[in-house]
């Protein structure tokens, strides 16, 4: 099949990966960690903090699945049904990057595009996405382009902006006191030598937001930072809520901007690890419904992939 030539363009879409299942816990951590396995008491950590938002099936894997669904449907809509083929390629876990890739080659596809379910860019995190899928495609012998980011994206932020609207309505009578508390993933502080534009891209996106939804009360914290020894950027969500509430904060509605799907750092590390300390301090915490297949942000990604087609360039 790969000596003949497939005109589709190939769109690897990819996303960080979760495990199959309990067991798998441990082979997808030791990717993570470069090949290092965890110890055994950092195992029972992340297995139970799985345990805790996996109901049979990993949300992330399903979330993943939906998304790229998605696009393929709209892609179809936009540019005719096979002109772009979608293709999954996930960082830690099964189909790989490379998996992707490989699959586009086997359909004899000759120019692809890539595009990563975070909309914004760091060297550590979409750097190292496309680093990967572009090593694999020169092998393959296929012609590969990036989305670099889509942060700022009109029909994300409309997307977004909704959901805050959405989520603020739920204080009812306290809408008026909420705070929005704009959160991403944090990455080690070294990035900051780097002249990296995470950070920034990150807080236009939750300024972008804040100006749709006509929101003056807003923040933006990290969240879900790893225990490596090394200092990762901060302040981190949970000190973030307890000097809220030493100001008097009484509602705080979370707004991950750089998460687009239900995963365990949202469904963990938000809707129990800190509504947990929130509860303790007398804040009401909220959140905003995950984006998932949203149309708006579907729209958001083929624009995104269209426009790269249509003579963008990588930046
Ligand atoms: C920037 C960024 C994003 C957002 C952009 C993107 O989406 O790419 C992201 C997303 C995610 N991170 C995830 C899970 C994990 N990340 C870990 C560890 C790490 N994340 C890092 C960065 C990021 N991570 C980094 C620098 C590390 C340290 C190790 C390393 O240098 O790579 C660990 C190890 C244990 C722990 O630290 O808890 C786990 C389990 C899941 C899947 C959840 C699920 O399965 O539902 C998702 C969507
Ligand atoms: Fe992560």
């Amino acid at each position: 099949m790969s000596d003949q030539v497939n005109n589709a363009i190939g769109v690897l879409v990819m996303s960080y990966g979760t495990p199959e299942s309990l067991e798998d816990v441990e082979t997808y951590y030791t990717h993570i960690r470069r090949g290092n396995p965890p110890s055994a008491a950092q195992l029972e950590d992340l297995t139970s903090r799985y345990r805790s938002i996996v109901g049979g099936v990993f949300p992330l894997r399903e979330n993943t699945n939906i998304q790229v669904a998605a696009l393929q449907r709209t892609l179809d809509e936009l540019a005719g049904e096979g002109a772009y083929i979608c293709y999954q390629g996930l960082k830690h876990a099964a189909p790989y990057i490379e998996d992707g890739v490989a699959a586009m080659a086997a359909d004899g596809i000759k120019n692809a595009i890539g595009i990563v379910l975070t909309p914004q860019y760091s060297i550590m995190s979409v750097g190292g996405y496309m680093k990967r899928a572009q090593e694999e495609a020169s092998k393959q012998g296929i012609a590969f382009k990036s989305v670099q980011e889509y942060h700022l994206h009109p029909e994300l932020i409309d997307a977004l902006s909704k959901r805050v609207t959405e989520g603020l309505d739920r204080f009812g009578e306290q809408r008026a006191d909420a705070l929005v508390l704009f959160s991403a993933h944090s990455l080690p502080a070294k990035i900051l030598e780097m002249n990296d534009p995470y950070s920034d891209q990150l807080l236009a996106t939750s300024r972008a937001i804040a100006e749709a939804a006509g929101v003056e009360k807003w923040q933006f914290t990290w969240q879900s930072a790893g225990q490596t020894g090394q200092p990762w950027l901060g302040p981190d969500i949970l000190e973030t809520l307890t000097r809220l509430s030493e100001e008097g904060v009484k509602n705080v509605l979370v707004t991950p901007v750089g998460f687009v799907s239900d995963h365990l750092e949202v469904l963990y590390d938000i809707d129990i690890e800190a509504r947990k300390l929130s509860e303790e301090h007398g804040i009401r915490l909220e959140r905003i419904r995950m984006l998932n297949d949203d149309p708006q942000y579907m729209a958001a990604l083929a624009a995104s992939v269209l426009g790269l087609a249509h003579g963008g360039t990588n930046e």
